[in-house]
Formats: structure tokens, sequence, C-alpha cells
């Protein structure tokens, strides 16, 4: 088992009882797994506790569970299981599935060819649909490193810390007040050629590693300068270069849903004009958004469960 590194033990988790739809459902998707050759089987739950083990006992394939509560006493022994504790609470559970989906894959779990069977739900204990999906479709784009030669390339780690962030951002706002977000990483050499400073960046000066993502300590300083217009300029591995940046490349040529505003078709046309991906948090929707070449290739959405 991989995550917790937790030790373990033939037996199944004692915990609440398990809702008999769940059971059905779980066994229902370990056939669909087997007859699909699926390359795994994921499974939404709460807690590792809501997990139906004894429909599991004889399913031998790799098994991910994406959690939303931690579960310190789990000692389950199983070989091939792998836990992803995804604990934005802000998210509906499909969302969160398709979060625990991508880590997988960046943590290499996934393979691009292979079908993943995902079992989710509504937010409690039971498990009620069974889907299908691909990495590919989601994930490729993401994930790939085989940009430009010379591009700055973006960290799997970092474009994992900065959808964290902007989650986060989503989730909370600041001062009780929603607010939005737009992130641009990657390729910043050609993101800052299409790029002007709308104040004066509060980043510049501080040593660059002050100034990384991947350094939990800039969370709130991140989240402080969101408030400003404009947007965050940061490096393939995680430096950010400035924020309150204005963006300014041509329109987009990929394809972003009518209706979105500024903030969107700006993140679409960046991501068009150059190698770098942009996340964005929108202000009137909560929702998270991953464009890559000119395209949303991620799209998160906030459940009702914030403060407005
Ligand atoms: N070209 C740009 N470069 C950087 N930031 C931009 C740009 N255009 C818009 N923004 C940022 O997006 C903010 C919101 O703009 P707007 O409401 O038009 O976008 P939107 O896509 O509808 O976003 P939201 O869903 O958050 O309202 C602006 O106040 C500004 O901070």
């Amino acid at each position: 088992m991989t995550q917790a590194g937790i030790q373990p033990e033939n037996r199944p988790v004692r915990g609440p009882s398990i809702p008999r739809l769940t059971v059905n459902m779980v066994k229902t998707a370990i056939q669909l797994t087997e007859s699909l050759a699926a390359q795994a089987l994921l499974l939404a739950v709460e807690r590792v506790e809501n997990v139906p083990w004894e429909a599991l006992a004889n399913y031998k394939g790799r098994l991910l569970l994406v959690t939303s509560q931690h579960s310190e006493e789990f000692d389950h022994k199983r070989e091939d299981l792998h836990i992803f504790d995804v604990a934005h609470a802000s998210l509906s559970r499909s969302d969160r599935a398709n979060l625990g989906l991508l880590l997988a894959a960046s943590s290499g779990l996934l393979t691009e060819k292979n079908s993943v069977v995902c079992v989710t739900g509504p937010d409690g204990r039971r498990l009620d649909s069974i889907n299908v999906t691909k990495p590919e479709v989601h994930f490729r784009a993401m994930l790939s490193e085989k940009n430009r030669r010379g591009a700055d390339v973006v960290r799997p780690a970092v474009m994992l810390r900065v959808l964290t962030l902007a989650i986060e951002i989503a989730a909370e706002g600041r001062e009780a007040h929603p607010i939005g977000a737009l992130f641009v990483i990657g390729d910043s050499r050609q993101v800052l050629r299409h790029s002007q400073q709308l104040v004066l960046n509060p980043f510049h000066g501080y040593a660059r590693q002050l100034r990384n993502v991947l350094d939990p300590s800039l969370a709130e300083t991140m989240k402080e300068f969101a408030l400003i217009d404009g947007a965050f300029i940061i490096q393939g591995d995680g430096t950010v270069l400035s924020a309150g940046t204005y963006l300014t490349p041509k329109s987009a040529s990929g394809s972003v849903a009518h209706g979105l505003g500024a903030r969107h078709q700006t993140a679409a046309a960046i991501s068009a004009h150059t190698q770098a991906m942009a996340i964005t948090v929108s202000q009137s929707t909560g929702t998270v958004t991953v464009f890559r070449n000119g395209s949303s290739v991620l799209s998160l959405e906030r459940s009702g469960r914030t403060k407005w």
C-alpha cells in the first residue's frame, strides 16, 4: 500500500455498516474492471472505513481510494492499494475523484492507454454511480513534459500545488467574499512577452527560494495577493515571478465556453500562444479551470458548502 505507508493486516476494517447498494455497486465495478481489463478501480469514499472490504476480497487488481477525511487508525493489508486524501470539502465527490485520478497519474500509477473504473456517489456513505474513464482524455495535456525544447516545463508537483491553492481560494475567498484568480505556469519567458505590470510587482527583489509555491508557507501570501487585479506568473519549477500582471495575448484560438469573461478568455489565449498552463478561479462561480493549448482540460466546480 502506498501513501501513508500503513502496514497490512488481513482482516476487514471495522467501521460503520455499509449500505447494500454500495456493496453491489462495488461488486459490479469489479466485474467491469476485469471484463474491460481496466488498469485500476477507483473508489471515492469519505473515509476508508466506508469501503466494503469484503466485496473487494477477491479483487487482485490496482485499487485507488480517494478519501476526503484522513483515517489515522487504518491498517488494512493489501497489495497495490493507493490512498489519496483529497480533503477539499468544497468539491463534489466526483470532482474529488477526478483530482484523485490526476494525483494517481502524476504519481506514475496510471498509463494513458487503459481505462479506469470509478465508483462515486453523493456525499455520505452511499456509492451509486460507476463511470469508466481514460486518463488520456483528462491528463495528457496537463502532465505532459514533452514541451517545446527550451520551454520552461511545468513540474507536475507545481501544477498540483497551484491547483490546490486555486481550490482553496475558491472555497475560502477572502474576508468572507468570493475572489477570483489567474495563475500562468511555465514557459515564462514567452508569457512575459505578452504581459505588463498593472502595479508594482510584490515579488520583485525576493530571493528565489522565498517565492516558490512548493513552499507551504507561501500559501497565505499567494491568497492575499490574489486580491490584486491581474495574474500570477509562475515558472515551471514553482518560482513566482510576479503578481498583478496584465496579460496581452492575441485572442484565443482555442475553445472557451460562450459567456466567459476576460479572465477566462485571457487564460485560454495565453495557453494557446505559449506552452504555459493557465489555472483560473472564477469569482462568480467558484469553478477552477485548467487551460492548456487554448482549451479547458479540467474543470472543478465548487459545491454548495461555502460561506456565501
Ligand atoms: N488580460 C488580463 N490579464 C490579467 N488579468 C485579467 C485580464 N483580464 C481580466 N483579468 C482579471 O480578471 C478579473 C475579472 O474579469 P472578468 O470578470 O471580465 O472575468 P471573468 O472571466 O468573467 O472572471 P470571473 O468568473 O472571475 O468573474 C479582472 O478584474 C482581472 O483581475
